[in-house]
């Protein structure tokens, strides 16, 4: 056991039937982290975030979850919340009724400053008194969010806390889980979007087809060297491409899956071969008028880390 760590896991199996969802997982979260857990489809983050809630077993391996040590019966550990595949909700009572009926059900604090201090927390106040049937799939994320803050979780367990979620409702719900984290909550969220992750975790594990395929800090992900599609905007696109083409490391990518625009190069390098052609484009007088990558660098490691995995399935 481990007191500096909110969940240790060491190779954690479960399969369902033939299909093998976890494969020898290992996970290390430290207090007060956002731990990130990102992978493809059918990955097996719902399935490790269920055993952190207790909503199943493993089949083999060690689960340490806030310095307990999680045996083979169904029930959330203590100080652990959360939610996978949607929270849990009553569609005929409003929020507030919703978070009434689960603190009186769970023994939690009940009072009415509790469960509006939660809603104002999630920014649902003024559809407190709404029936949660009429909410927008981001509005019932939030609620469920609420729900478990109702707890006072010292460990809070998220699956695609950003579902569904607007830009204005991504910002209020990062904020609210940073807030957290700062006060001392560990958090570990699912998703399939790096750059929810890269918003929100300082580290991440990516999990493809049951294994753990890259843990660590994200700075360490992004750090890997690998070359990069990047588009290349500039004043004079034939002589561009032509000094591209003369500039050793720079690969021109004719189909690339953008939008065709004459204007626009996609080239792939690597960040030294590409700084030598800016260089060379602009004692040519050629201007660089956009330069970025087409996807960010953590996407790109990401689909580096999981598209082999998943080919060999
Ligand atoms: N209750 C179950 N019964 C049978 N198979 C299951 C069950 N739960 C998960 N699986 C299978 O286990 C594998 C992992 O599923 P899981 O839901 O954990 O993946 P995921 O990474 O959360 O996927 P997604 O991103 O699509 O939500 C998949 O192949 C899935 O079909």
């Amino acid at each position: 056991m481990d007191a500096l760590l909110a969940v240790r896991a060491r190779g954690i199996t479960k399969a369902f039937g033939d299909v093998v969802a976890l494969d020898g997982v290992d996970l290390d979260v430290t207090h007060s982290q956002i731990h990130g857990l990102v992978g493809p489809n059918g990955a097996g983050k719902t399935t490790l975030l269920g055993l952190l809630l207790g909503l199943a077993v493993a089949d083999s391996g060690s689960l340490d979850v806030l310095g307990t040590s999680v045996g083979r019966t169904l029930d959330a550990p203590d100080g652990v919340a959360g939610f996978v595949d949607g929270p849990g909700l009553y569609p005929s009572l409003t929020a507030r009724q919703n978070l009434a009926a689960l603190a009186a059900l769970r023994g939690d604090d009940a009072r009415t400053t509790v469960i509006d201090d939660a809603l104002a927390q999630v920014g649902l106040t003024d559809v407190a008194d709404e029936r949660v049937r009429g909410f927008s799939l981001g509005m019932r994320q939030r609620l469920g969010l609420a729900a478990a803050l109702l707890t006072k979780p010292r460990l809070l367990v998220l699956d695609e806390p950003s579902n569904g979620l607007d830009p204005a409702g991504k910002k209020h719900v990062h904020g609210v889980l940073t807030r957290l984290a700062a006060d001392g909550t560990s958090v570990v969220l699912s998703s399939h979007r790096m750059d929810d992750v890269e918003a929100l975790c300082s580290d991440v594990t990516l999990l493809a087809t049951g294994r753990v395929v890259f843990s660590g800090p994200l700075s360490k992900l992004a750090a890997e060297e690998q070359e990069l599609d990047y588009r290349v905007r500039t004043s004079d696109a034939p002589a561009a491409r032509q000094l591209a083409t003369e500039t050793a490391g720079i690969r021109l990518v004719e189909d690339a899956g953008v939008r065709h625009d004459a204007q626009v190069l996609v080239v792939r390098a690597l960040a030294p071969a590409l700084d030598v052609l800016v260089v060379r484009l602009v004692q040519a007088g050629i201007a660089v008028r956009e330069l970025s990558p087409l996807v960010s660098p953590l996407e790109a490691a990401f689909l580096a880390l999981t598209e082999p995995a998943e080919a060999g399935r």
